[in-house]
């Protein structure tokens, strides 16, 4: 087996819906080892696809939590027998799957302080789980509870107010409500409830790992502003549901030192620190080092926007989570569900099925489109919920068609001054030093990038976010490690190589947009009130 030279480093874990992947990062920020154990492939007897289970009913997803065990069972496994030097291991962080949740059955934390570094966890955690399949972020089972909790608190906008989000299904407060108004045995037998990232730090410490603050903002429990337990919330979902959670901590918090288990079965060093675990998303943004006023696109099936927000403004779409890298500041999730399905569709539409077609419609046409303004929503849009195609002229009025040209242009303006739109809605501005961070499919289409540039009026880089959730849990092993909340995370990741500039706006960019945004705005409102208006 090939030897890796000893070389200090941190690791960045990623229990994802997929596959539990790991990265090892040295001082000078360089990746030097990545391995991961797919789920369906390498554990097929668990019958997952795509990670998960989903119900005969169609809206229940669960996955097995052993299965996630016995993944990191492998992958450390795998580590050792490839000759990885454990003992170089200054810290460890990682990311979990948002919302999803874990049951460990009263008793547990016994077994989970005494391990027998003889044996895989998975053998000895067996009969630790008072829930044996976890519901997770796919799960859709919850409106009821997602009801309920609203009415509880006083209507959807106070809900979004107070822990950042509207309820949504997957948010793990309603999950925790459906189990325990379904499984109330279950539910009593449970002593700790952990999601997956707090879970995952967990099988580290060799005791329950806290909640941090930024994943904990993915429960519609934790109150965004004070973090802390919302008693309202929590009256609102179970009883003695705070026992169950403990207190939620910084999300740079060093929450202790890895087990005997690890060290002896593994050699990782005694004083190997274990930083916080957070969610994905987090993870994520920490991975593609977002910054005050930054936001990162991911152009993908669905189009994902990343915001970094110092005074959040809640509303009825999107997420506002507690920043991962600053315990004073916050980060935004907007999901755009026609993304790149809708871009092929009128590539192929109206650009005769090739991309460069695509982007010669583009430079062909001037911005602004001469006041042509399109919505392409082939699927019930989320951001905001209207469905069908709408194309309007200069005058507002609406017209059935445009020429395949302007038709390309519509759509692309649409859908990044829709997103510029949305994301002021949720309290982002454009700064004088804003970075778009563009990833994703069509991030490789400079064209498509020279449009988002103009319609934010902001330079856009382009950034590999293959592996952004395990790099950025080791950034935040790192952040960590130098002290967390008194050392700034830039700080810390100066090193990282820097994105790659791929566009900036074009003169005059800001005019022609800054008028034309409002315009947009008002015809989607007017989308909106005609698609609530009760069917003739
Ligand atoms: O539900 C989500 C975010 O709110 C997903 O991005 C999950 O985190 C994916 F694991």
């Amino acid at each position: 087996m090939a030897e890796h030279a000893a070389r200090r480093c941190c690791l960045g874990w990623d229990f994802s819906t997929q596959q539990v992947k790991v990265v090892a990062v040295d001082a000078k920020l360089n990746v030097f080892y990545e391995d991961s154990v797919h789920f369906d492939r390498d554990l097929p007897e668990f019958g997952t696809q795509g990670g998960v289970h989903v119900h005969q009913d169609g809206v229940t997803v669960t996955s097995p939590v052993l299965m996630w065990v016995q993944a990191l069972d492998i992958i450390l496994e795998k580590m050792k027998a490839s000759g990885f030097d454990f003992s170089q291991v200054l810290a460890l962080s990682g990311a979990g799957q948002q919302h999803g949740s874990i049951y460990w059955k009263a008793g547990a934390s016994r077994v989970l302080t005494s391990l027998s570094p003889d044996l895989p966890l998975h053998q000895q955690l067996q009969a630790c789980f008072s829930i044996s399949d976890c519901p997770v972020w796919m799960d859709s089972s919850t409106t009821t509870q997602c009801r309920r909790l609203e009415a509880a608190i006083g209507g959807a906008q106070a809900l979004s107010c107070l822990t950042g989000s509207r309820a949504y299904e997957r948010f793990t407060g309603n999950q925790i409500a459906k189990i325990y108004q379904q499984n109330t045995e279950a539910y009593s037998h449970t002593e700790r409830i952990s999601l997956v990232s707090s879970f995952a730090a967990s099988l580290f410490l060799g005791a329950y790992s806290p909640i941090d603050y930024s994943d904990g903002s993915g429960m519609n429990l934790l109150q965004i502003q004070d973090k802390v337990w919302s008693q309202a919330c929590l009256g609102a979902c179970a009883p003695h549901l705070e026992e169950k959670l403990g207190p939620p901590v910084p999300s740079c918090s060093v929450v202790g030192a890895v087990s005997s288990y690890h060290v002896q079965r593994y050699g990782f060093p005694p004083g190997c620190k274990v930083v916080a675990f957070t969610g994905d998303n987090p993870a994520s943004l920490a991975g593609m080092r977002l910054e005050e006023g930054d936001i990162a696109v991911s152009l993908g099936t669905s189009d994902t926007l990343f915001l970094w927000l110092q005074e959040p403004t809640p509303a009825l779409e999107g997420h506002i989570f507690c920043s991962p890298v600053d315990a004073q500041h916050y980060m935004a999730l907007l999901c755009f569900k026609n993304g790149s399905l809708m871009r092929e569709k009128i590539r192929d539409e109206c650009a005769s099925c090739s991309w460069s077609q695509f982007s010669k419609a583009l430079r062909s046409t001037e911005m602004g489109n001469g006041g042509n303004l399109g919505f392409y929503f082939d699927v019930m849009e989320i951001t905001p919920e209207i469905i069908g195609r709408h194309r309007f002229n200069a005058e507002n009025h609406r017209v059935s068609a445009f020429p395949k040209d302007v038709e390309v242009r519509a759509l692309i303006e649409g859908q990044f001054m829709a997103k510029r739109i949305h994301a002021e809605g949720l309290g982002y501005r454009v700064m004088p030093k804003t970075k778009i961070l563009a990833t994703g499919g069509a991030s490789h289409n400079r064209d498509i990038l020279q449009v988002l540039a103009d319609v934010f009026g902001a330079p856009v880089y382009v950034i590999d976010t293959a592996n952004s959730a395990c790099v950025g849990s080791a950034y935040r092993a790192f952040h960590g490690l130098a002290g967390g909340t008194d050392v700034p995370f830039s700080e810390v990741v100066k090193l990282a190589s820097n994105p790659t500039l791929a566009a900036t706006p074009s003169p005059g960019a800001s005019q022609v947009y800054e008028a034309l945004l409002p315009q947009y705005a008002k015809l989607e409102q007017r989308l909106l009130s005609q698609a609530q208006e009760p069917p003739e």
